[in-house]
């Protein structure tokens, strides 16, 4: 480490309920590792109005801020708490909550990235040339981008639109879960190119490497390696396996929510646990084999069958994630899912509707529908041209052929 005389400054853009989770395990760590990491967290905030709930333990205690609505970032760093994404967990002092985007970003050599996937477009054209050219991005965005030229992965167009390196992370990790420091693995994906980073002692200017075009990373500042990562999101009660694969990692933590949504529907329709397992095994098939045939060598079959990003959080995701219980009451109740959302999430967002229909669109574009009978029959579940009861028969392949 000799030459080191910097240290990482990390930036979270996104606090929603997997946004402020992850700001809390990061800042955890900054705190733990002073010698890397500068302290402070800069966290992102949506800025919006909020009234105090009743039931929060700040309602009587602060009668000032239960008046009336006040700013999020004004509440979380008065009371430690985003008292609207992430309700009854404190907050580490040194996590700092900011409207100003850019103010966020400035001078951040870590991005994170936490945000629903529909809105990380527009953030990162907001923050477009005000990055610090040799930061380095980590993508905990499930989803995937579909645009005209093909089917994209989050963390590539934020590396691109950036042009900085981007991993990502993803795993078997429901928010609220991990903020009350119950126990979980997740995975990360972390592949630089080769000559990353300058030897103590080269030139301390941003050089880049000559094929990919990105900035290493100047020799003042410690290495970011796999151990870096583990050292900034691992927790005791958070473990962390870090792997090169980025398009198995995010493609896991993208589809999974197309999955969950089925078992919700067969949840819903009170079919039981073999329904569930059925279209849990057909799930984690489509993964391994939409990874294959659309991101070739560069997806490993077995990131989806060995790492929490694959087979685990699509056990989570089909037994309590958001995806899957509002699907499972909007069959139940027979409402529509959007409305489901809107009534029970309290602004938090599902992601598993828009990414059924964009893994469609892309589908449909390659001729492909047949092949993901499971994928296909959801979004046609969601766009009313089937029925969840028509599940069974839809997961033969050929139904789709035919159609
Ligand atoms: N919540 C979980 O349990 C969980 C766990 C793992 C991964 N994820 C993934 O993490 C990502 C982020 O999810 P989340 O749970 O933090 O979000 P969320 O579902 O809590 O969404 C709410 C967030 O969206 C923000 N928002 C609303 N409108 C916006 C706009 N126009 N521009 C920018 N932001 C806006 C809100 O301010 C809030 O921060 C998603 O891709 C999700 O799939 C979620
Ligand atoms: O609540 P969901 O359905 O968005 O899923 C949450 C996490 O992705 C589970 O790992």
């Amino acid at each position: 480490m000799s030459g080191v005389t910097k240290k990482h400054r990390v930036a979270i853009v996104g606090s929603g309920n997997w946004g402020t989770t992850i700001a809390k395990v990061v800042a955890e760590n900054t705190r733990e590792h002073p010698d890397e990491f500068e302290e402070e967290v800069q966290m992102w905030v949506f800025e919006e109005d909020v009234q105090l709930s009743k039931d929060s333990k700040h309602y009587k205690a602060n009668s000032a801020l239960a008046s009336k609505p006040q700013k999020l970032t004004h509440l979380i760093n008065e009371l430690h708490e985003n008292v609207k994404y992430l309700a009854g967990i404190s907050l580490p002092t040194n996590l700092i909550a900011n409207a100003d985007l850019l103010d966020t970003v400035k001078g951040a050599t870590i991005l994170v990235f936490n945000l629903p996937h529909q809105f990380i477009g527009k953030t990162c054209d907001d923050i477009e040339g005000h990055v610090v050219p040799f930061a380095r991005g980590i993508s905990c965005i499930k989803g995937v981008e579909v645009t005209d030229d093909g089917c994209h992965l989050f963390s590539d167009r934020i590396g691109e639109k950036l042009g900085i390196y981007c991993g990502a992370l993803s795993g078997a990790n429901i928010a609220n879960e991990v903020a009350l420091e119950k126990f979980s693995e997740t995975t990360i994906a972390y592949a630089p190119p080769a000559m990353d980073h300058h030897e103590p002692g080269e030139s301390s200017a941003p050089s880049s490497n000559s094929k990919s075009g990105l900035k290493a990373i100047p020799a003042e500042y410690p290495e970011l390696c796999h151990a870096s990562m583990k050292k900034l999101f691992h927790r005791p009660y958070f473990h962390v396996r870090v792997t090169d694969d980025v398009a198995g990692v995010s493609l896991g933590g993208a589809l999974k929510n197309i999955v969950a949504l089925a078992a919700g529907f067969v949840d819903g329709l009170g079919w039981g646990d073999n329904a569930k397992a059925a279209i849990m095994r057909v799930g984690i098939m489509e993964e391994v084999k939409f990874g294959k045939m659309f991101f070739g060598s560069s997806s490993k079959p077995e990131t989806f069958t060995e790492e929490s990003c694959g087979v685990a959080d699509l056990i989570t995701s089909c037994s309590g994630g958001r995806n899957f219980r509002c699907a499972k009451m909007s069959v139940a109740e027979r409402v529509d899912i959007h409305e489901i959302e809107r009534r029970e999430l309290n602004g938090q967002k599902l992601q598993g509707t828009s990414t059924a229909a964009e893994v469609n669109s892309f589908l449909k574009a390659n001729g492909k529908e047949g092949e993901f009978p499971l994928f296909t029959a959801v979004h046609y579940i969601l766009e009313g041209k089937a029925r969840p009861e028509d599940l069974p028969e839809l997961l033969e392949p050929t139904v789709h052929e035919k159609s």
